[in-house]
């Protein structure tokens, strides 16, 4: 049976989080004179940030969405809901292709467990199979550049030691619709262009991708589409072209 075209359909997706041990009148309060953050109020009771507000998204195979907006205005949320990670509560998210979330690198790895290891269980969360992941062993193990390191239990590895180990597993794996927050420069100088390459080739492959930056020359590069958040309100998705409109709006 052929599988259905990459793509990403949302329906009135809004996600809320709890705000838990705060008084919501003072909160609410302060909160009216910032730009950032979701907007908050009181559902069933209790009080809530509303971090995605009845957000309507449509793309399809080559579409390149950069995300804007201020800090807190939820573009994050919206990527780890595409990512499967939040549910909504209410409306619908239906994606369509094997995604990659370059999200939280780190998340996953187990620290007294040896790169080599790690990368097994990183793969095998990306939905490998044992077979593919042996096979795609030495490429990866190669890339980090770690040689006899990764016979060793993460914990003993340096900060940049750990995010070539992360890097390198979590874009080992070819998929059609690639969600990434900001663009992923990791290690040292050398690295970060074996890694940038490494990105570029991911991206060039996807489908779709979702990129959430503040970095406008990412966008310009690497965007054919942009969507602007505000307080968890989407505008509508418009041609790259039209950026600096957005921007000044
Ligand atoms: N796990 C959580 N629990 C409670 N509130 C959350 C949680 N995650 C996000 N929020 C709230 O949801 C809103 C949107 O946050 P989000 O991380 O999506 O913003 P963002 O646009 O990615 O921001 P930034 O540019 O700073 O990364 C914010 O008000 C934030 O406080």
């Amino acid at each position: 049976m052929s599988q259905p075209p990459v793509s990403i359909t949302c329906t009135g997706l809004t996600i809320r989080f709890p705000v838990y041990g705060v008084d919501a009148k003072s909160l609410k309060k302060s909160l009216a004179r910032v730009a950032v953050g979701g907007k908050l109020g009181r559902h069933f009771g209790s009080t809530d940030v509303t971090a995605l507000q009845d957000l309507n998204l449509e793309l399809k195979a080559g579409d390149r969405l950069g995300l804007i907006g201020h800090n807190g205005s939820g573009k994050t949320t919206l990527l780890r809901a595409l990512s499967g990670a939040y549910e909504p509560d209410e409306g619908t998210i239906d994606v369509h292709g094997r995604i990659a979330a370059l999200l939280d690198l780190s998340l996953g790895i187990d620290l007294s467990a040896t790169g080599y290891d790690n990368i097994r269980l990183r793969g095998r969360i990306a939905g490998l199979s044992a077979k593919e992941i042996e096979a795609r062993l030495p490429e990866i193990a190669e890339f980090t550049g770690l040689g006899p390191f990764l016979a060793m239990p993460v914990k003993t590895y340096s900060a940049g030691m750990q995010a070539r180990l992360a890097f390198a597993t979590a874009t080992a794996v070819e998929c059609d619709v690639l969600l990434m927050d900001e663009w992923i420069a990791v290690g040292d100088a050398d690295f970060q262009k074996l890694a940038h390459k490494r990105l570029l080739g991911l991206v060039e492959r996807a489908g779709i991708l979702v990129l959430a930056t503040h970095d406008v020359d990412l966008l310009r590069l690497y965007c054919n589409k942009v969507m602007r958040l505000e307080g968890g309100v989407a505008s509508e998705v418009t041609d790259i072209r039209k950026l600096d409109e957005l921007l000044a709006a």
